[in-house]
């Protein structure tokens, strides 16, 4: 008894005090309530929902941007304002200039999803774990992984005329899922010299069952209330979030069920790495063994724990698979609506072989592939159109002044080239509607055209991203480590697909929506239960 009364009165009293420093804060904050946007929404959650858990993502963005502009005043959680912006300089400021002045305040869903790895830690501790991760990921690794990416490819294109086709000349696939046991067995082999044999014996292995559909049932369909639970999780201490998150509650029992596997499975692979090291055969050339080996060369204080390992290899697992293999995904819908493209590729893929036969090279370089424009164009455009992370959200971690590249008018008509903010602001960065931004992207910005790349009319004042200046893999120290790996990965799956097979829309008026499911995932409209599909028509060629 004595033990609920001391619960239920530390509990109202860390309420208490929330609610105090919560008033204090903003009450203390400069005001960005001069800024344009959209009515505020419910009090529990704001406008919040809207980007979290729209119908089909971009629904909010797109339209805010045409009503108000694009650096906004939108609603939080609990009536927290909430600085929106898509603006080019006002993006470059928070990622390349600000280094690490603005913080993730999302660090609970981060924990959850992908444990303390690379994607949670701050500051400087993740600036050491970056230095230690960065040569693993450098060209010279990732070009020894590009026959892996070509023959697990080959792999599965060979899988799908066996098994699919048996004879027939075209069939009617969904060919997600397909994409996704690509990448499961290259980030397998790649990042953890680990075969988990995808394309061959589908989500047999123990880490791809918990994984499947992990995203949808973990994101789609979500309540105000779930919404605002996360939020809460964020101000309240973490002791007390790890005891809630053990409660089998729907959504979160998924999430930790799924991260348990992965904790097991990194371990595993862990244990037999070591195993092998110690035997002296420690020449694999996988991310997490030069990531061993790096770690061993570093001055012990900068090393990673045994504990921030784990972390790593279930960080890598889930940001290096579903990633690629969606926006390869998003590659093969576009291609399918856009046949002059594909053939555009064919005849790309046959000068560039022909190229390097007569140089006597039986299979295509790292410089064959960045030669093919046509290739990366398409690419680039689907990167631009489909960014899989939509939104990213910041905190700032001191008063600052946020400038902007396109002038925006008040709610009294000032107009206006910076945002002074203070210390907590809390930030909503949309990178979809970046990518759209006519202002960049020219006044098509709407379409999917790959020629806006091929053109050479693109010359964006302000600089940002870290691949074809867009924000799809963030920017500066933040940036994704893995852009490189994903593009390479990419041009080779592209490259196989295209050669094997012709694709066109599936019969029918199937139409395909920007679904929310964590990541933008293609949905059918109007589908009795959301999930992840492209069902395309494929011709074997
Ligand atoms: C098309 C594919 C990909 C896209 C669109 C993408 C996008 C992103 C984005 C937007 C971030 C920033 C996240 C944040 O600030 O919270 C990020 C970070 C990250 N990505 Fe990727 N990514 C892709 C592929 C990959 C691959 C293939 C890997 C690894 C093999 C990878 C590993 C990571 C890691 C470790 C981070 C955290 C970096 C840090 O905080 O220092 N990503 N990615």
């Amino acid at each position: 008894m004595l033990s609920i009364n001391f619960q239920v009165l530390a509990g109202s009293l860390l309420g208490s005090l929330w609610l105090i420093r919560l008033v204090i804060s903003r009450v203390r904050r400069r005001s960005i309530n001069h800024l344009a946007g959209p009515p505020p929404g419910s009090w529990l959650v704001g406008n919040t929902a809207a980007l979290i858990s729209p119908k089909e993502i971009g629904d909010a963005d797109f339209f805010w941007i045409k009503e108000y502009g694009t650096t906004l005043h939108v609603k939080h959680t609990f009536g927290e304002d909430s600085l929106w912006t898509a603006d080019p300089k006002a993006i470059q400021y928070i990622f390349n200039t600000s280094g690490y002045n603005y913080l993730k305040p999302n660090r609970i869903g981060v924990e959850m999803l992908l444990g303390r790895g690379l994607v949670w830690a701050e500051g400087s501790q993740h600036a050491r774990q970056r230095k230690i991760m960065n040569p693993a990921f450098s060209f010279t690794a990732l070009r020894g992984f590009l026959p892996l990416f070509r023959q697990t490819a080959q792999r599965a294109v060979n899988k799908l005329k066996d098994d699919k086709f048996a004879g027939a000349e075209n069939k009617v696939i969904n060919i997600m899922p397909w994409l996704s046991l690509i990448t499961l067995d290259a980030i397998g082999e790649t990042a953890f010299g680990y075969q988990f044999d995808a394309v061959q014996k589908g989500n047999e292995s123990k880490l791809a069952a918990a994984y499947e559909n992990l995203m949808t049932d973990a994101f789609s369909n979500r309540s105000d209330i779930s919404v605002a639970i996360e939020q809460i999780f964020e101000r309240i201490p973490v002791w007390l979030v790890h005891l809630i998150l053990r409660l089998p509650i729907g959504r979160f029992k998924r999430l930790c069920d799924y991260l348990r596997v992965a904790r097991e499975v990194a371990q595993d692979i862990v244990d037999k790495q070591t195993a092998l090291y110690m035997d002296g055969k420690e020449g694999s050339k996988d991310v997490m063994s030069i990531l061993v080996r790096a770690n061993l060369s570093q001055d012990p204080k900068s090393k990673l724990s045994a504990e921030e390992i784990i972390p790593q290899m279930t960080t890598l697992f889930l940001a290096g698979h579903d990633t690629t293999a969606l926006t390869s995904t998003w590659a093969i819908h576009q291609l399918s609506r856009h046949p002059e493209f594909q053939q555009r590729i064919r005849d790309e893929i046959k000068a560039t072989r022909a190229a390097a036969r007569d140089r006597g090279d039986t299979e295509l370089t790292v410089a064959d592939l960045d030669s093919m424009k046509c290739l990366l164009a398409v690419m680039k455009e689907t990167l631009r159109f489909h960014p899989i992370v939509p939104l990213l959200v910041r905190e700032a971690a001191r008063d600052d002044i946020i400038p902007l590249s396109i002038p925006q008018k008040t709610k009294t008509g000032e107009i206006i080239t910076s945002v002074p903010i203070s210390k907590g602001q809390h930030i909503e960065l949309s990178l979809l509607a970046y990518n759209r931004l006519p202002e960049v992207w020219g006044p098509d910005a709407d379409q999917w055209r790959p020629e806006r790349f091929l053109e050479g009319t693109l010359a964006p004042e302000t600089s940002l991203g870290v691949f074809a200046n867009l924000a799809t893999f963030s920017s500066g120290v933040r940036g994704c480590i893995g852009w490189r790996f994903a593009v390479l990965e990419m041009q080779a799956i592209l490259i196989e697909m295209l050669e094997n097979f012709e694709f066109s829309p599936p019969p029918g008026d199937v139409e395909i929506i920007l679904g929310p499911a964590g990541f933008m995932t293609p949905m059918i409209k109007g589908a009795k239960e959301p999930k992840g599909e492209l069902p395309v028509t494929m011709t074997a060629l």
